[in-house]
């Protein structure tokens, strides 16, 4: 047997890590040139010898990817070189999982309960993937909206270990560099931010990091897309928060924000240097920058790279979706509706041009679908002569011939719409008032208040249903508990864009998509809707439960690579047959598997227990 082992392995090792093994490293190391120029190094071994991931003693456990707690049983124990270093103990995965669920029931608070998801996270990943992918209902909540956010706020305070890549403004210039530095060669897909609009807590910079860790959780426990091949990563490029200028535990660069052409070349390098690390089909996913970044970012990079936006395209999507599924309820078409949106911006524009996308699907044109939207931002409505000047970007596409108008509760009075959408991150933006008068002008209204996290809500669950004598279609971006009205429990879906940029990532990923089309985020509403049962409408949900989303992630891929290869902007030939086969076999198993190598001779109990291991003829110190 001859293999090759990476020299940064072998130097992590002592040598009584590798005693007892028939294997003879030699000092001859190999230099295998990478694709971007840089190289790896390899140490020759023969003999019977661990497969060149193995890692020996205490270093695999404190390794996570391979750490399997006490379920390492008494054979790997002795051949990995850990007996003795656990108690004498052994516990199967599940037993584990138990241990785990009553632990985390043991904190009262949910910031707690993310920092001990977040240790296991770092101590066994197998063991944190299958607890947060077989309880999603009850974590997605942790890791995700709402209390990510609290965990960004609190950032500085929380920080222990690092996870991701911070590249500063700083690093202009290195920035591949800096990608270099992180250790996995097969990064797949990364989620980046610069952290200037943080859900809707707004700017907190370099701690903005907990949304890519957590979005990119989701890739795993929700799409099976493996650990390794992700990457979290803020570019920091100073922060405008003045309370975190001035916090001593705040962990980013102290300085104003960079604008301007630095700031744009810094991210142009970026996505050039994502590429000559990674290639060019690495999906680079783009979350909460600032509204005068999000827009302009998608239209430079979208046909050159393989991006999209989450807030405006993600989110777009999972509205999309709920109203298809509304469809069900109301009788109406999507066109048959009148629309009133509270907010302006990545989320609410991405959602109305993505409607208007979905209206033309049923026959009507561009511009009569556009004259069904009415849409406010911090200014009022938006109207062609308003003072406040000139509308720019998709916003004019919305624009009416309307006198100006301030208040918010007036153009609901006016326009009398039968769908209300908040994506303003205006805490209680939908009074009671308001509610009453959409429940005034529809048997069913539908109203969504999709701003993150709970506390920004455009209202709450029970407010909307209680406002609306219970006749109201809700959603809301963060998860509310259900609401009893009547004789009835309501329990509202979440629209949030976590149905959506799991199963899309998957699809483009395994598809070898270059760029992202709008079709896919049609493609995947339609998944979405596809899931929601009479059930989950008759308890007052647009959505499927939580606990089918893995399953949505697998139906959107499947029809993106039917959609990819139909199309032909697929790149990975050939076609699969068996679309969910295919992407079954290249999703993350969280289960843990035997952790000794193929070649390893199994020694008889009695060696175990009563032959001390020989030293090995190391090559190396
Ligand atoms: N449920 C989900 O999946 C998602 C939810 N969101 C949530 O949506 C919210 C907005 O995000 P995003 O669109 O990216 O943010 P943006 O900053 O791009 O947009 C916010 C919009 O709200 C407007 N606005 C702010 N305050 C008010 C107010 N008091 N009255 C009227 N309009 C107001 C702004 O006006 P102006 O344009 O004049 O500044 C802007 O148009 C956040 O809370 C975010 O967490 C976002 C993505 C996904
Ligand atoms: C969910 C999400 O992406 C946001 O609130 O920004
Ligand atoms: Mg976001």
């Amino acid at each position: 047997m001859f293999a090759l082992i990476p020299r940064s392995v072998i130097s992590g090792l002592s040598k009584s890590a590798i005693q007892g093994q028939k294997g003879v490293l030699t000092e001859t190391l190999k230099v295998i040139k990478n694709e971007d120029g840089s190289k790896r190094e390899y140490h020759e071994v023969c003999g019977d010898f661990l497969t060149p991931s193995q890692v020996m003693g205490i270093d695999h456990l404190r390794d996570p990817r391979l750490n399997k707690g006490l379920a390492f049983t008494l054979e790997e124990r002795q051949a990995l070189g850990i007996h003795g270093l656990q108690p004498a103990r052994f516990k199967s995965q599940e037993e584990q999982l138990e241990l785990c669920r009553i632990s985390i029931e043991r904190y009262q608070e949910d910031l707690n309960k993310y920092l001990y998801l977040t240790e296991l996270h770092d101590r066994n990943e197998k063991l944190f993937f299958r607890l947060l992918s077989e309880n999603i209902e009850r974590l997605m909540p942790i890791v995700y909206t709402p209390t990510v956010g609290l965990a960004c706020q609190k950032f500085g305070l929380i920080y222990r270990r690092p996870r991701g890549l911070f590249i500063t403004i700083n690093d202009v210039g290195h920035c591949f560099d800096v990608l270099k530095n992180w250790p996995e060669p097969n990064v797949r897909a990364i989620v980046v931010t610069d952290g200037e609009r943080i859900l809707g807590l707004g700017d907190l910079g370099a701690c903005g990091m907990g949304i890519p860790v957590g979005k990119l959780a989701l890739y795993t426990a929700l799409a099976g897309i493996p650990p390794h091949q992700c990457l979290p990563i803020v570019l920091d490029t100073g922060t405008n928060n003045e309370k975190l200028l001035e916090d001593p535990l705040y962990v980013g660069l102290r300085q104003k924000r960079v604008t301007g052409k630095l700031y744009d070349d810094f991210i142009d390098e970026f996505m050039e240097g994502v590429v000559k690390r990674y290639g060019q089909n690495t999906l680079i996913q783009f979350e909460d920058f600032g509204n005068h970044n999000a827009f302009r970012f998608l239209d430079r990079y979208r046909d050159n790279y393989c991006t999209f936006n989450d807030d405006i395209q993600g989110t777009a999507s999972v509205a999309v979706s709920g109203l298809i599924a509304s469809k069900r309820v109301t009788g109406k078409k999507i066109s048959d509706n009148r629309f009133v949106f509270l907010g302006a911006g990545e989320a609410a524009i991405g959602i109305a041009d993505l409607c208007v996308k979905a209206m033309e699907s049923e026959g009507i044109s561009q511009e009569e679908a556009r004259s069904k939207i009415w849409m406010v931002d911090i200014d009022g409505l938006l109207a062609k002569d308003r003072p406040e000047g000139h509308l720019e970007g998709h916003k004019a596409y919305y624009a009416k011939d309307h006198a100006p108008v301030k208040d918010f509760a007036q153009v609901v009075n006016e326009i009398k719409p039968s769908i209300l959408i908040g994506a303003s991150a205006a805490a209680g933006a939908f009074t009671p008032e308001i509610l009453k008068a959409m429940a005034s002008f529809n048997e069913r209204p539908i109203i969504f208040a999709l701003s993150n996290p709970t506390s920004k809500a455009e209202c709450t669950a029970e407010q909307a249903y209680v406002n609306t004598e219970g006749r109201c279609i809700f959603s809301s971006g963060s998860p509310f508990p259900p609401v009893k009205f009547g004789d009835k429990v309501f329990q509202p879906g979440q629209g949030n864009n976590a149905y959506i940029f799991p199963g899309v990532s998957l699809g483009v990923i395994l598809g070898g998509i270059h760029h992202i089309r709008e079709e896919l985020f049609l493609i995947a509403a339609e998944c979405v809707a596809n899931n929601v049962t009479e059930e989950d409408l008759a308890k007052g949900s647009l959505y499927p439960p939580l606990s089918v989303i893995k399953e949505c992630s697998m139906q959107i891929a499947i029809k993106i690579l039917d959609y990819a290869y139909q199309e032909r902007i697929a790149s990975v030939y050939p076609e699969p047959k068996d679309k969910r086969a295919y992407i079954e076999s290249h999703q993350y198993n969280y289960n843990y598997e035997p952790s000794l190598p193929i070649t390893w001779q199994w020694p008889t109990a009695k060696y175990i227990k009563t032959k001390p291991l020989e030293p090995t003829k190391l090559g190396h110190k």
